[in-house]
């Protein structure tokens, strides 16, 4: 019963206040029904409120049922017509009857609405509330062309092959040989583009949603944006040389992209997750995408609680660190494009009797982001509210990079350790080439041989990477730390040609994103300490990282 009252409530805030939907359900730990569905209903009736409203409106129900409030009215509408379990109330519950008898009128209002957009099935509707809530509405003609985000998928070759694959899940797709032809594709176009920069990944676009796909329910397709692959492929692991860990890793695209690096080889990864909750989402991605054999989760783990010294990781060679960030590179192509139209109150009357529709206020709302084969969301981070003031924001940058820090020092204290990345989905030069800096110029990474991983030094797809970090941001951070003493040896304009930054939307396709690569000869010798900034120190304070890390999460918590 609470199901309907609390989706209401949820709808009716982001209406009024913004914000996303999945910020508004997830923040909120009172609810009485689960998050997963709530989410699932309101993001879904967002996706389809324009026309329910239309249909409620037009109905005139909400002129007779004094026990429906226009929200509720239209997401009873949503289930009795669209969700394949009807209303999920029992038929003798009052709020069921008071939809249900006038289901041949709203029924006929639906497909008026069907007819009015041209359409001659409700599939074919559905396809295209789909599409619009993943691609966003048709363009303006006089206005300049809009960019579409494509849709990037791993082709996961722990379970299939690249032409396998193709061969299986794309032969109504038309191969495009530039990714141009995919962001300024039609919403009813069916193409494909292999990535030239990194193998297995293709970006799509068409009216199809691929979480629908056989493939994607295999695991041998994993939605993965473009950027977020970057760290896997950089890490470059080298099959037989030694042991990876996943620092930071829930969902676990990363993680998964990894061990699929790692075919055919004793080399084994290491997953820690923090989190109790994403820990078992961790699991299952694993699972689900076959990657069992060479990837250990470690549930709940801390990262900084992890021992370098311990036996276990005595053979690591390769540490990808991808810790919480402010995320907001996060490109919100699902959340900006879906609008949260309620019904209006006012015109309970049905159109044909002469009232005028009242549009409501529309605010963009999220639609629901991948989700694996049971609906949970796999997210990598919650984008950055837009309304927060700056001193807060600088307040939380700060915390953030603190902790993102503490963690690559962390990983610069394995003993076998030659390479790591480090990545966030944020484009704030706090998070990326600071963090950067301040890490190369710490004692560890000075008493182990720490050096940034040059652009010649990289896997090819990503030194042919034109977008490289800022120069600025760099120096800025090396002038900072040279009041300290010890920076004056890096090159800002070397150090920035060696980070890479991925811009939020635009025609590369990604979102906003940022990695680098640290490597060492592996031959310094290990301290006892980690010294002034050193790892042991970081991992001792543990306690107090939990708190500041979960600072990076305000998006959640709204
Ligand atoms: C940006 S997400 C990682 C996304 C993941 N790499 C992927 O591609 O699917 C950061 C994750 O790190 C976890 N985390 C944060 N601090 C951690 C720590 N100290 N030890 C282990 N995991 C941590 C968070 O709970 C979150 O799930």
């Amino acid at each position: 019963m609470s199901l309907y009252h609390e989706a209401a409530d949820i709808l009716e805030r982001a209406q009024k206040n913004g914000g996303s939907l999945k910020s508004i359900v997830f923040g909120k730990k009172t609810w009485k029904t689960d998050g997963k569905t709530l989410f699932a209903l309101t993001s879904e009736a967002a996706k389809w409120s324009e026309i329910l409203s239309e249909v409620v409106e037009r109905s005139g129900v909400l002129g007779v049922e004094k026990s429906l409030t226009p929200t509720l009215a239209l997401l009873l509408t949503h289930d009795l017509f669209l969700s394949k379990k009807g209303v999920a109330l029992p038929s003798s519950h009052g709020l069921n009857t008071s939809i249900s008898r006038h289901k041949v009128r709203l029924s006929a209002e639906l497909t008026k609405a069907r007819l009015r957009r041209g359409f001659a099935t409700l599939d074919a509707l559905r396809a295209h509330v789909n599409s619009e809530a993943a691609n966003g509405p048709p363009t303006d003609p006089d206005s300049k062309p809009r960019i579409r985000h494509p849709r990037w998928i791993r082709i996961n070759t722990l379970r299939t092959s690249f032409d396998d694959e193709l061969a299986a899940s794309f032969t109504t797709y038309t191969q495009a040989q530039s990714l141009k032809e995919i962001t300024h594709a039609t919403p009813d176009q069916r193409l494909y583009h292999v990535d030239e920069h990194i193998p297995n990944l293709i970006a799509i676009t068409g009216p199809d949603d691929p979480t629908t796909f056989k493939s994607y329910k295999q695991g041998k397709l994993i939605l993965q944006e473009k950027a977020s692959c970057f760290p896997a492929y950089l890490l470059d692991p080298r099959p037989g040389e030694g042991d990876v860990i996943d620092a930071c890793a829930a969902p676990g695209n990363k993680t998964t992209h990894v061990a699929s690096l790692l075919t055919d080889s004793q080399s084994k990864v290491t997953a820690c997750e923090k989190d109790p909750e994403r820990s078992k989402t961790l699991e299952k991605m694993v699972k689900l995408a076959g990657a069992g054999d060479v990837v250990t989760v470690k549930q709940k783990q801390n990262f900084l609680k992890l021992d370098p010294a311990a036996k276990e990781c005595r053979n690591v060679t390769s540490l990808l660190l991808d810790p919480s960030c402010s995320g907001n590179g996060i490109f919100g192509r699902d959340e900006a494009t879906v609008t949260v139209r309620l019904p209006s109150a006012t015109t309970t009357v049905p159109a044909s009797k002469g009232k005028k529709r009242k549009r409501g206020g529309q605010k963009t709302q999220p639609a629901p982001e991948p989700t694996d084969q049971d609906g949970d969301a796999i997210t990598e981070e919650t984008p950055e509210q837009d309304d927060e003031d700056e001193a807060k924001l600088k307040a939380r940058l700060e915390n953030l990079s603190t902790f993102q820090l503490r963690l690559l020092q962390h990983a610069m204290s394995f003993p076998a350790a030659k390479r790591i990345t480090y990545s966030t989905c944020s484009i704030h030069a706090e998070e990326n080439e600071n963090v950067v800096v301040q890490a190369l110029l710490s004692d560890v990474a000075h008493s182990r041989g720490w050096r940034i991983m040059k652009r010649a030094d990289q896997v090819d797809g990503m030194r042919r990477w034109h977008k490289r970090g800022s120069v600025d941001a760099a120096r800025q951070a090396i002038a900072a730390s040279t009041t300290e003493g010890g920076a004056k040896d890096f090159d800002a304009a070397e150090v920035a040609d060696s980070c890479i930054r991925c811009e939020k939307g635009g025609e590369d396709g990604t979102m906003g994103f940022f990695v680098a690569g640290f490597v060492r000869d592996g031959d310094v010798e290990i301290e006892p300490n980690g010294g002034r900034n050193g790892a042991v120190e970081e991992a001792d304070g543990a306690a107090d990282d939990d708190d500041e890390e979960w600072n990076g999460f305000s998006g959640d918590e709204a």
